[in-house]
């Protein structure tokens, strides 16, 4: 019943989206690029494939706050009412992808904040994890927590070497979402997916690509982006309502287990982040963020002394 019903709504919106005419879309093309309100979410439309290259650009590491969930939010409705013909999620830094969740959102939060935060997370998920238009993400940097979820939403991930990914919330002493797990199930073999959640892993991109956690390794963003290209094209052969509607039947489970809990989910959060034990370990994460941070530059000038010293040992 439930499943016939979902089918239903979602074919009816896939004909939909593909009855509106090419004229918005050539609004968005013929501008090219589309920026949101401040900038924290940038869209260009490369006119030849028709595929949208979608940049986080929340510097320094693009951790999702409110204002970047509701952005990304906007975008994504955007890329659906126009028929977009693929999604290339990537990021403006050059050593992160996404910091996951911002940390300042949970620890001490104001409720009505959180309220808006945690709901616009939900949104973003689901629709960027039941889009009917196909997605690929170009992970030029690290991807920990949020960041590998939005990743894995996308049905094909390239990553540039030397970064790592992960769902690594229980190092933090919190509980991944049953929907953040439930994405991991869907990318990763069951067992592999415990483990990595329990031990709460992060994985270097070479481990990440033995797990199927990626698909491929790219040199540069360039290369990550030309890659989600390659992978995009291929649908470009499979008629567009068939390719949508195996898609999203075969997450809908997944999307219909929060659409019908959204409210006991924000409840759960809202339990979850009241709990002294887990605002403790926020409060030591955010200290040793921000000490490691300032660390940096010592660390930077150790490391280059060693050099020093090595090059100096080697002529000797
Ligand atoms: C039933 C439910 C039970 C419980 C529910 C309760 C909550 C569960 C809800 C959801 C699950 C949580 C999901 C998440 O996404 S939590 C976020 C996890 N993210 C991380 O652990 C990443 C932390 N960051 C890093 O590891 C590094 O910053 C990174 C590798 C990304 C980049 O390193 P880099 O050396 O390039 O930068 P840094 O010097 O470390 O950072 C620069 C700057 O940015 C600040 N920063 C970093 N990450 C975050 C973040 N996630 N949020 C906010 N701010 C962040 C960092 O402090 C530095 O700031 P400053 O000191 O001002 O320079």
């Amino acid at each position: 019943m439930l499943s016939s019903k979902f089918i239903h709504a979602f074919t009816r919106q896939i004909y939909h989206t593909n009855l509106i005419t090419s004229a918005t879309f050539n609004v968005i093309k013929k501008h090219n690029s589309t920026h949101t309100k401040n900038d924290l979410v940038l869209v260009d439309v490369n006119d030849k494939t028709g595929f949208s290259i979608v940049t986080l650009n929340r510097p320094p590491v693009n951790s999702l706050n409110l204002e970047l969930l509701s952005a990304f939010s906007s975008v994504l409705d955007d890329l659906h009412k126009n028929n977009s013909r693929g999604m290339i999620l990537t990021s403006s830094s050059s050593t992160v992808f996404s910091a996951g969740l911002d940390i300042n959102e949970l620890y001490k939060p104001d409720m009505d904040r959180v309220r808006k935060f945690w709901t616009s997370l939900q949104d973003c998920w689901i629709k960027l994890y039941g889009s009917s238009f196909p997605t690929a993400a170009a992970i030029n940097g690290h991807a920990p927590a949020g960041g590998c979820l939005f990743a894995m939403c996308c049905e094909y991930r390239v990553m540039l070497p030397k970064y790592t990914i992960g769902l690594n919330e229980t190092q933090l002493g919190i509980v991944a979402p049953t929907w953040f797990m439930a994405t991991m199930k869907n990318t990763i073999p069951l067992r592999q997916a415990e483990l990595a959640l329990t031990l709460g892993k992060m994985f270097k991109t070479d481990d990440a690509l033995k797990l199927g956690l990626i698909d491929e390794i790219a040199e540069n963003k360039e290369d990550a982006i030309h890659k989600c290209e390659i992978f995009l094209k291929k649908y470009q052969k499979i008629p567009q309502t068939a390719r949508a509607l195996t898609k999203q039947s075969y997450r809908k489970n997944d999307i219909m287990e929060l659409e019908n809990n959204r409210e006991a989910d924000l409840q759960l959060f809202f339990l979850a982040i009241s709990d002294p034990r887990v605002q403790s370990s926020l409060g030591k994460y955010v200290a040793f963020l921000k000490l490691k941070s300032r660390m940096k530059p010592i660390l930077e000038a150790v490391k280059f002394l060693k050099g020093i010293f090595k090059s100096k040992k080697k002529k000797n």
